[in-house]
């Protein structure tokens, strides 16, 4: 069995390093796994390892862009179609790979996620060459500085898993960047206190509290039709709780493993050994010492 996990979520997200600590964390457990770029723009030095595969050896955006005449975001879009209409490459390319893990690194267009047929289309592309598939959606911790900005998050993070239709795992990355040193006392506001941000604040993103959206309080903007449309956002998150994520901190090897167990559970990795219990899988240390 082959497996594969496709790296989304939007731009500087963290994709590259992450699909990078995932290989190297696999390698070191002497599993076999590979990265395979999805990325025609991807610079020269952007992966610590050579890519097994590279869309960037079919096609790059600087090519398309000066024999094309076209601007970056079309050239992005006319690269995808390209491979999309070259998937006998990949097939082969990928060919070679028997009993391995694919770390696919995905470009970080949001359009991809949301309503464009590219990933959909690739997805089915490799279950039909028997790779199990599943797709990790990484954002950034930052999204937690602003409640607009992370339930915009949230959003697209629900419609790229209704777009694709796989196994998914949602994943707040670079939460080194996020202190979660607990205040003294006082635990109910979701405010940072002093510039930290209690457990109990991160817990509230993680599993997305819709009332951070009807509680905020930012002036003029939420009034009238603002407040309206923050109503009707609270009713859809509460009507359709899909969204959830799990901390990733690069820093903290438990923190990494964690995030693994939970993408070998979700692709049921390794069939012939013990299954997984869910409930075998937390979310590591984050909130061990709360309460
Ligand atoms: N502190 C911290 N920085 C990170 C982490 N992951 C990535 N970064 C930084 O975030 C920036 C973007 O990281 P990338 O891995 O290139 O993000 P990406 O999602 O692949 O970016 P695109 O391919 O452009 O969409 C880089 O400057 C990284 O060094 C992390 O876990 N912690």
């Amino acid at each position: 069995m082959r497996y594969a996990v496709l790296i989304t979520g939007p731009a500087g997200a963290g994709k590259s390093t992450f699909s990078t600590a995932f290989a190297t964390h696999l390698r070191m457990a002497r599993r076999s796994a590979h990265i395979v770029n999805l990325d025609p723009a991807a610079t020269g030095d952007a992966f610590e390892y050579e890519p097994a595969v590279d869309i960037r050896e079919l096609i790059t955006l600087e090519d398309v862009m000066s024999e094309m005449s076209m601007g970056p975001n079309g050239g992005l879009i006319y690269c995808f179609e390209y491979l999309l209409q070259n998937m006998d490459w990949l097939e082969e390319e990928l060919g070679g790979y028997d009993e391995d893990y694919l770390i696919i690194d995905c470009p970080g267009q949001i359009e991809l996620y949301t309503h464009h047929p590219f990933l959909p289309t690739l997805a089915r592309n490799l279950q039909r060459m028997g790779i199990r598939t599943c797709a990790v959606y990484l954002i950034d911790s930052q999204f937690m500085e602003d409640r607009y900005k992370f339930f915009s998050g949230v959003l697209s993070a629900m419609s790229a898993m209704v777009n694709l239709e796989i196994p998914w795992i949602n994943i707040m990355s670079k939460m080194d960047l996020v202190s979660s040193a607990p205040s003294s006392s006082d635990t109910t506001s979701d405010e940072p206190r002093n510039g930290r941000r209690t457990r109990r604040d991160i817990s509230r993103y993680l599993d997305p509290d819709p009332l951070l959206l009807s509680s905020a309080r930012d002036g003029g903007r939420d009034s009238g039709r603002f407040h309206e449309l923050n109503r009707a956002l609270v009713q859809l998150i509460e009507d359709h709780p899909l969204v959830s994520f799990l901390p990733l901190d690069l820093t903290s090897t438990e923190s990494l493993e964690v995030v693994v167990s939970h993408i070998d559970f979700t692709m049921q990795y390794g069939e012939d050994e013990e299954p997984k219990e869910p409930n075998d899988l937390d979310r590591g240390d984050f909130f061990e010492e709360d309460e």
